[in-house]
């Protein structure tokens, strides 16, 4: 099947790879040159594990193109909205500029029968509006949600737990039957439904996910008042199949491009719709997950003796979480800003999100390794679990710093080998 993705970010880029994959012929399409010609020459504009293989694999096969070229789709039976919904500035509503610049777009190129489908994430109501502009057209939309994360996007993308269609005719279920064939055929369970309940059922997933992780971290605040340890606690509760031990790993919190913003849209969406109290606890949500990077910053505090003022602190890790560069939103970047804008001389590292952190932030100071970070740190600041650091060797890392001291953002570290190499230990939730 020929068919368009627009939009070539986080998830345009993978899902026109991973469609290239599956057998299709696909032209990406993005208004950013630069993300265009790294594409077009088979080479990935981020840090996503498995696309460069598919990107080369695809581009010598001749089945997948770039273009910047919107008219270069006017061949497609299928065209993929997958540009950006980013927070809206000075707002929390989703910023649907650039799905109805894409959809504006695609119009002069749409041949009669071709099917649109939207798969940026949107607030209830957009598939319907969207329509109206398409159906004049002689084409129709869908709307067909994704829920891949980012670190193994390859993967869900060709093996997802579900896919939802909300669509207005059995042709568009056909299609998309025939899109995603691989997966329907290996018996991937596919909801078929109306439009506003697909666009729902995105943003209610993230909303619970979001709850889930704001849920263990209110836990580890009250663990931190009474001596208690949230990742047993978490363990626990987690042997219950009703609540299950994924998404319970408290921390420095949620990041990223998508939680903090959807759960933010939706509730201002519900306003909208005049349900406001319906989701004003993710109001509670978003504010327990901030407390979290501000406990990072306390500890901290309390454990250099009261200020971090021209201490030296390793922070390791930037991205908003590991096997990513992505720094949107990063619960880790915020941390190492705020700790800067409190003196501290902060040194960061991440194996992949450096040159992103740095372009947000050129006035922090990067290091060049986990250990060139650690060099005579009078704390240790663990946020993003990248493999490296939760594999560090607490007594060879002694041996680097000039205080042994490390706050474990992510509790992913055994406190009683840190604690036996000599390290004060300090967790999230955790005595
Ligand atoms: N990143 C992720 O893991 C996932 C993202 N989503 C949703 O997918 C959407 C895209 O997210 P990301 O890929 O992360 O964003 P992104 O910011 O990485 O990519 C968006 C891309 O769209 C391009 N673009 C903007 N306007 C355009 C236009 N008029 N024509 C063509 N290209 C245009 C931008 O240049 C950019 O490359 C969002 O709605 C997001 O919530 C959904 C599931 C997973
Ligand atoms: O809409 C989206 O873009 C995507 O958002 C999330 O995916 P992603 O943002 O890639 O990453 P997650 O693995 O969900 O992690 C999100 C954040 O939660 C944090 N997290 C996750 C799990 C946990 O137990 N604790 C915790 O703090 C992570 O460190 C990270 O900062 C969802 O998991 C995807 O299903 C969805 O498609």
């Amino acid at each position: 099947m020929k068919m368009s993705v627009i939009g070539c970010g986080y998830l345009g880029a993978v899902h026109a790879a991973a469609m290239a994959s599956l057998g299709h012929e696909v032209v990406g399409v993005d208004v950013d040159p630069a993300k265009i010609e790294a594409l077009a020459a088979g080479q990935a504009p981020f840090f996503e594990p498995g696309l460069p293989e598919l990107l080369t694999e695809n581009h010598d096969s001749g089945k997948l193109r770039f273009t910047t070229d919107i008219a270069e789709v006017a061949e497609c039976d299928v065209h993929f909205v997958a540009v950006g919904t980013p927070q809206r500035r000075g707002g929390h509503s989703a910023d649907l500029t650039y799905v109805n610049a894409a959809v504006e777009s695609l119009l002069p190129h749409l041949k009669p029968g071709a099917l649109v489908v939207g798969k940026s994430t949107v607030p209830v109501g957009t598939a319907e509006r969207l329509a109206e502009r398409i159906e004049p057209t002689g084409a129709e939309l869908a709307w067909n949600p994704e829920f891949l994360r980012e670190g193994f996007a390859v993967k869900d993308t060709i093996e997802p737990d579900r896919i939802v269609y909300g669509v207005r005719s059995d042709r568009a279920r056909q299609i998309l039957d025939d899109v995603y064939r691989t997966a329907v055929d290996a018996g991937t369970p596919v909801v078929v439904t109306d439009y506003a309940t697909a666009e729902l059922v995105k943003t209610a997933a993230n909303a619970f996910l979001a709850t889930k992780i704001s849920f263990i971290n209110a836990m580890a605040e009250i663990a931190e008042v009474t001596g208690a340890d949230v990742t047993k606690l978490a363990d626990a509760i987690g042997h219950d199949a009703r609540i299950g031990r994924k998404f319970l790993n408290a921390g420095v919190g949620f990041g990223g491009g998508c939680l903090p913003k959807d759960i933010r849209a939706f509730r201002a969406r519900a306003e909208e719709l005049g349900r406001g109290e319906s989701l004003a606890f993710l109001k509670e949500i978003d504010e327990i997950n901030l407390r979290r990077r501000q406990r990072v910053v306390d500890l901290a505090t309390e454990l250099l003796g009261g200020s971090v003022y021209e201490k030296r602190i390793a922070v390791l890790g930037l991205a908003f979480k590991p096997n990513s560069d992505d720094i949107r939103d990063s619960p880790a970047l915020d941390v190492a800003v705020m700790l800067n804008g409190l003196g501290a001389e902060v040194l960061a590292f991440d194996p992949e999100a450096v040159e992103n952190a740095r372009r947000a932030h050129p006035q922090l100071v990067y290091a060049e390794s986990a250990e060139a970070a650690l060099k005579d740190a009078q704390a240790v600041v663990l946020v993003t679990e990248w493999s490296e650091f939760r594999e560090l060797d607490p007594a060879a890392t002694a041996g680097l710093v000039a205080q042994r001291l490390v706050i474990d953002g992510r509790n992913v570290l055994d406190p009683a080998a840190w604690q036996g190499a000599g390290w004060t230990y300090a967790g999230l939730g955790r005595p």
